[in-house]
């Protein structure tokens, strides 16, 4: 795609590229910073500037796409109730979100509409948007399976083997309206507004068959470039899921086993919990104290005792209540990829609403997720900066073909 812009002959890209310099050097000499001891030269990472992103990510194959695939910057989650009184009805849903995602993920839009008279058919923000890595991931809460005894859908005989809310844990602060849901929907994507596109007229198609019951919106830095990304309290989160990234690691950590109802093929469950960090008490803990509650230094995200990030972690040389050694001791890998938020200000407190929308993938959270989060819930040290307020656990399900709509195998077979 042209960036050329025929009134300046300047391309955007050289645009931003000139202002994005020029915005630094105005910054610095602002605040008069001459001194720039203790400071990090930012490595500039190739190819990380304003580009548009053109990547079009399949969103057809074995699995569905927004789980193994390296995280984009920008995530949306939002969760529905289903309103729609029968089967046909939520097969309908499904099939005109399935048709919004083929066209979405390959960059198109509908059109516009030529009736001046009615709404347009697309909502219009991404028009002159490419795909930008737009991804979508469907999962399925155990209330759409079955609802206060209820069986809405006839699929009650089909629910997954591990399918439940994640039970409740001793320090969890959780607010219902935050958690669960009939199905959640993952939008990643590179550009912040072609994922609120997706997340906003899924939301819009569902008129009449589902309502939104929560939705949250995401962030990271780095991701692309190929560096870990690093969380807000400063250290490097994910770097951990490089221990399964193989086809086979990715068999044994996240792909359904062969014991699932045959819909969860190439499917796997998804968990997210809401982790509000206290940031104001974070800041003012000394590094040390800091570097203690992960087992890990900040800087260099190496593990105590090592050098680089990615030697292999000796949980003897942390602190018994460092957060990877508990992880280590849960003896279990999970798939993780999650996405830092802020809510803004809390009024009553004035301190900063933010911290992480914790995701992870795996085969059997009743093995891989649960025990873990139980261990680090009794002995974390990360659990005097973080609460936990909002949860759920949903089934997705494996890869499409082109011309299948998702849920279509659990529905039909
Ligand atoms: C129960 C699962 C987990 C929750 C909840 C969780 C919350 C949470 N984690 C961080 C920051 C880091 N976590 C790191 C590693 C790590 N965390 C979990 C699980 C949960 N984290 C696992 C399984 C691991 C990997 C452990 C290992 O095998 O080495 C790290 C270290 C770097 C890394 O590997 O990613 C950081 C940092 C926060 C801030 C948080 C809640 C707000
Ligand atoms: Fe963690």
């Amino acid at each position: 795609m042209s960036t050329k812009n025929n009134r300046d002959g300047m391309s955007r890209r050289d645009f931003l590229r000139i202002t994005a310099t020029a915005g630094v050097g105005l910054a610095i000499g602002a605040t008069g910073m001459a001194a720039m001891e203790n400071t990090i030269a930012p490595e500039a990472p190739a190819g990380a500037g304003n580009e548009p992103q053109e990547e079009r990510i399949p969103m057809y194959g074995e699995h569905q796409a927004g789980i193994i695939t390296p995280q984009q910057r920008y995530m949306y989650l939002a969760s529905f109730r289903i309103t729609a009184e029968d089967r046909a009805g939520l097969t309908s849903l499904l099939r005109s979100w399935t048709k919004f995602c083929d066209l979405s993920t390959a960059g198109g839009t509908m059109k516009t509409g030529s009736n001046p008279l009615l709404p347009p058919d697309d909502t219009g923000e991404t028009l002159d948007l490419p795909a930008s890595g737009l991804t979508v991931t469907f999962g399925f809460g155990p209330t759409l399976f079955s609802a206060d005894g209820k069986d809405r859908f006839g699929i009650a005989g089909k629910m997954p083997r591990f399918l439940k809310d994640i039970p409740r844990m001793p320090k969890d602060n959780l607010d219902p309206l935050l958690s669960g849901g009939d199905i959640c929907i993952q939008v990643c994507a590179e550009d912040q507004q072609v994922a609120f596109h997706a997340v906003r007229n899924f939301i819009r198609l569902a008129t009449g068959s589902a309502t939104v019951n929560w939705m949250q919106e995401g962030f990271i830095s780095g991701g692309s470039s190929g560096q870990t990304p690093r969380n807000l309290f400063g250290f490097k989160d994910g770097t951990a899921n490089g221990l399964h990234q193989t086809e086979q690691g990715y068999k044994d950590v996240i792909w359904a086993g062969d014991d699932e109802p045959a819909w969860m093929k190439g499917g796997t469950y998804m968990a997210y919990r809401k982790v509000r960090m206290l940031l104001e008490i974070w800041d003012r803990a000394s590094l040390s104290d800091q570097e203690d509650t992960f087992g890990r230094y900040k800087e260099s995200g190496a593990s105590y005792g090592r050098k680089g990030e990615f030697d292999e972690a000796d949980p003897s040389k942390m602190p018994a209540t460092a957060h990877v050694r508990l992880a280590k001791e849960a003896g279990r890998l999970i798939h993780r990829r999650g996405y830092s938020y802020s809510d803004g200000i809390d009024p009553r407190t004035g301190n900063v609403n933010a911290g992480l929308l914790f995701i992870s993938f795996q085969k059997n959270p009743e093995e891989q997720l649960v025990p873990m989060l139980k261990l680090m819930q009794s002995k974390d040290a990360l659990n005097e900066y973080t609460s936990h307020v909002a949860s759920g656990l949903f089934a997705c399900p494996g890869g499409l073909r082109e011309g299948q709509y998702i849920g279509q195998s659990l529905l039909e077979s």
